[in-house]
């Protein structure tokens, strides 16, 4: 039978299959070539399998992941749904195309979720939101809800979908999870807030049915994620680079230094200053 790994923790695992959800074992060969199971796998499951006195659900194969993260441990991504808020916190722009930057190098298509749009007093926030309209990504407004439409759509979006939930601390992740799913019921507020499970090193993760076959992991704050890019790579896919990179007349060029360079000459400075400040981040990173 054919499922998906859900949930997993010292060595115990909750598989996902048509038949409903159950808690299964590997069988010995993955610990033998040191293939690790996470959670995202689509594993091939044998319910009720006699070893010894015991009868245990198994599971005998992995499939072949799509893709793969370390950090967290996790695989077979469709999508990336960031999560940022116009106010408490501040919109923070940087992390946005940083992180839709990573992922889209990853060939993860981002949608975007913006929350708090109710207590936002500063029509610049607004303006920005248009710039990734401009780019044709998938976005929702939220206000403690989204319009029914919107409901409906996104939902549509994520049926049979897996996908990662991220965003900073606070943005409202468990808010937008506990509406589209009434019964989820995830804690959210001061409590979690003040928690800031982002720094628990042994956090478990685990999948939440939305709707309809519909996954998702919420993972804590963007920190926790290990962007693992290169110069070149986000020369050539920040944001909106990729359209128009092409056109840069200089070889494996960052952008920076040439004058004529026709990327400098033509991003939009909103997303060239971020781009600017990725690269420097990078840069300084490596040096350790
Ligand atoms: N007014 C308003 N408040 C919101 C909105 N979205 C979330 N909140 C509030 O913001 C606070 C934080 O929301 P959470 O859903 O706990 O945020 P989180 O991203 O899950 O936070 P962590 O668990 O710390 O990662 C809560 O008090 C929510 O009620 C919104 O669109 N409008
Ligand atoms: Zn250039």
């Amino acid at each position: 039978m054919l499922g998906r790994i859900i949930y997993s923790s010292g060595g115990n695992y909750r598989v996902k299959t048509k038949e409903g959800i159950f808690n299964c074992k590997p069988i010995g060969l993955f610990r033998k070539d040191n293939t690790e199971l996470i959670v995202g796998d689509k594993v091939e499951l044998k319910l009720n399998y006699k070893i010894g006195q015991e009868n245990l659900n198994i599971i005998t194969k992995l499939y072949d992941r799509k893709n793969q993260f370390i950090r967290p441990k996790i695989s077979n991504i469709d999508f990336i749904i960031i999560v940022t808020s116009l106010v408490e916190p501040k919109f923070n722009h940087f992390y946005l195309n940083k992180m839709i930057t990573f992922f889209q190098i990853k060939k993860i298509e981002p949608i975007l979720i913006f929350t708090k749009i109710d207590l936002n007093k500063n029509q610049r926030n607004l303006d920005l939101i248009k710039k990734y309209e401009d780019l044709n990504y998938k976005i929702f407004n939220f206000n403690n809800s989204f319009q029914k439409k919107e409901k409906e759509k996104i939902l549509f979006i994520l049926k049979n979908k897996f996908s990662i939930l991220t965003g900073q601390s606070g943005v409202g992740k468990s808010t937008v999870l506990n509406f589209l799913n009434r019964n989820l019921k995830l804690k959210t507020g001061e409590i979690s807030f003040a928690l800031n499970r982002g720094k628990h090193t042994t956090r478990h993760y685990e999948a939440f049915e939305i709707y309809e076959n519909s996954l998702i992991v919420d993972s804590p704050g963007f920190s926790s994620f290990k962007l693992d890019l290169s110069l070149n790579e986000i020369s050539k896919n920040f944001i909106n680079f990729a359209k128009y990179y092409k056109n840069c007349q200089f070889k494996n060029c960052l952008h920076i230094n040439e004058k004529e360079c026709f990327v400098k000459k033509t991003a939009d400075s909103f997303f060239y200053n971020d781009y600017l400040k990725l690269i420097k981040e990078v840069k300084e990173n490596r040096k350790f």
